[in-house]
Formats: C-alpha cells, sequence, structure tokens
C-alpha cells in the first residue's frame, strides 16, 4: 500500500520538528521522516566566508530534484541514501543516512508547501503557526547552542534573509494547509485528534486523500 505522507511546515523555530517527534513516538518504528533542510544545495565552489553570506530562505537554496526523487522512491517503496546538512559548515556533509521505507512519511521544512512539486505529493498538510517573536527567541538560541552561530549572526541574518523570506514564501504557503496547528507538538488538543485521524488512514477506514465535496 501507498504510504501516507505529511507534510509539516511553518515558519523558522515554529515547532515543526517537535511535533514531528511526537508523530513518531506515537507511530513507534512505522515513521520515515526526511527533513527538507539536508537537501540544501552543496556549495563546494564557496568559502566559508561566502557560504555564511547566502539566502537559506528562498526556495532556491535547495536541491528540489534530488528531494522528490528520493521521496518518490521511498513512496515506491525503496530505501534512499538521504543527504545530511551540516550547519557550522553552511554545507552538505560527506556523510548520508540510510531511510527505510514506512507506512508514513514525514517532509518537514520551511518552504515544502511554497514548492508545488513537493506540496502535491502529501496527503495530510500540517502548517505549524507560531508568533514571530516567540520563534525568534527560540532560534537565537538554539542557534547558538547547536548551530555554532553568533547572537550578532543570527540577528543579522534574521533581518536581512530570514524574516523578509518568511513573509514572502512561508507565511503565504500557509493558505495550502490542511491544518494550521498553533505551537505544533505542544499543541496536545491538536496531536490527539492529528494521531487518531493519521491511525484511521493507516487502518484503512478513509480514503487515502479525501476532500470536501469529492
Ligand atoms: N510548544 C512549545 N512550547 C515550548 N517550546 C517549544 C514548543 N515547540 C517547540 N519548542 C522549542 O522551540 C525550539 C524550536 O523548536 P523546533 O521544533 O526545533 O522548531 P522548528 O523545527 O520549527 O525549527 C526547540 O528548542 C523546542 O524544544
Ligand atoms: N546553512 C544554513 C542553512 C539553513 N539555515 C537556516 O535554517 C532554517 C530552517 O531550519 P529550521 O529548523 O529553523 O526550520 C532557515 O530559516 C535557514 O535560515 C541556516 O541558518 N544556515
Amino acid at each position: 500500500m501507498k504510504p501516507l505522507v505529511i507534510g509539516i511546515a511553518g515558519g523558522t523555530g515554529s515547532g515543526k520538528t517537535t511535533l514531528t517527534r511526537e508523530l513518531v513516538s506515537s507511530f513507534d518504528g512505522r515513521v520515515a521522516v526526511v527533513y527538507h533542510d539536508n537537501y540544501y544545495r552543496r556549495r563546494d565552489e564557496l568559502t566559508y566566508a561566502e557560504r555564511c553570506d547566502l539566502n537559506y530562505d528562498a526556495p532556491e537554496a535547495f536541491d528540489n530534484g534530488l528531494l522528490t526523487e528520493q521521496l518518490d522512491r521511498l513512496i515506491g517503496g525503496e530505501a534512499i541514501e538521504c543527504p545530511i546538512y551540516d550547519y557550522s559548515d553552511h554545507n552538505r556533509s560527506e556523510r548520508t543516512e540510510l531511510i527505510e521505507p514506512q507506512p508514513i512519511v514525514i517532509v518537514e521544512g520551511i518552504l515544502i508547501f511554497a514548492e508545488e512539486e513537493i506540496c502535491s505529493r502529501c496527503d495530510i498538510k500540517l502548517f505549524v503557526d507560531t508568533d514571530a517573536d516567540v520563534r525568534i527567541l527560540r532560534r537565537i538560541k538554539r542557534d547558538v547552542l547547536e548551530r555554532g552561530r553568533s547572537v550578532e549572526s543570527v540577528e543579522a541574518q534574521y533581518l536581512q534573509t530570514v524574516k523578509p523570506m518568511h513573509e514572502l514564501h512561508v507565511e503565504p504557503s500557509k493558505r495550502r494547509a490542511d491544518l494550521i496547528i498553533p505551537e505544533g507538538g505542544g499543541n496536545l488538543v491538536a496531536l490527539d485528534m492529528l494521531v487518531h485521524r493519521v491511525q484511521r488512514q493507516l487502518d484503512g477506514a478513509l480514503d487515502p486523500a479525501p476532500r470536501a465535496g469529492s
């Protein structure tokens, strides 16, 4: 049977990964996760300083051809060797990760609904909605502690690219979502309803992607 593909989008720091982890633990061993971030383009031709200055919040920053090709293979029941991204180096690492096919495939990333080729492959589209002030506070903490950044660099990047690209690409893509979830994985009511819905689809009690009026 074709896996159920769940897309999880939302701004940086909104809680996408937290929601993804909740779903992974709810459907233990039956979920494959594909992070759009791992498909940032390889930029070996640039120096580290040049890579620091790139815009990582525009659709062109990603190798969407590779993502859709690998996603299709996963949906078709094949394992993939997914690239691994190194945020400290602003480049794709030499390592890859084996992802086995599963009944549920989660695709997560800020811009997945801004890309028709990714959006159209998602049976359930979730958008995690969290206020911008909360998101930037979380991002400063995470980027300094986990991604090797300074507070000054996070602030500059946020004002130069993250915020304008969020307004141009991420926020409008919310319209394509089936469900908008305030606060993501911390929203226990939404999580509970979502888990029941996904379970019913796995049980075959519902059409794969039913639409109003169909
Ligand atoms: N509902 C929430 N309440 C409090 N903190 C949260 C909540 N959701 C996520 N966080 C925290 O915010 C940070 C960013 O969350 P994360 O899920 O990694 O966001 P994203 O994947 O959208 O960038 C993490 O440190 C996470 O623990
Ligand atoms: N070299 C890079 C690549 C990406 N980013 C930022 O990551 C953000 C997306 O990841 P989330 O987990 O926050 O959704 C995105 O906003 C990019 O700006 C980066 O800082 N450096």
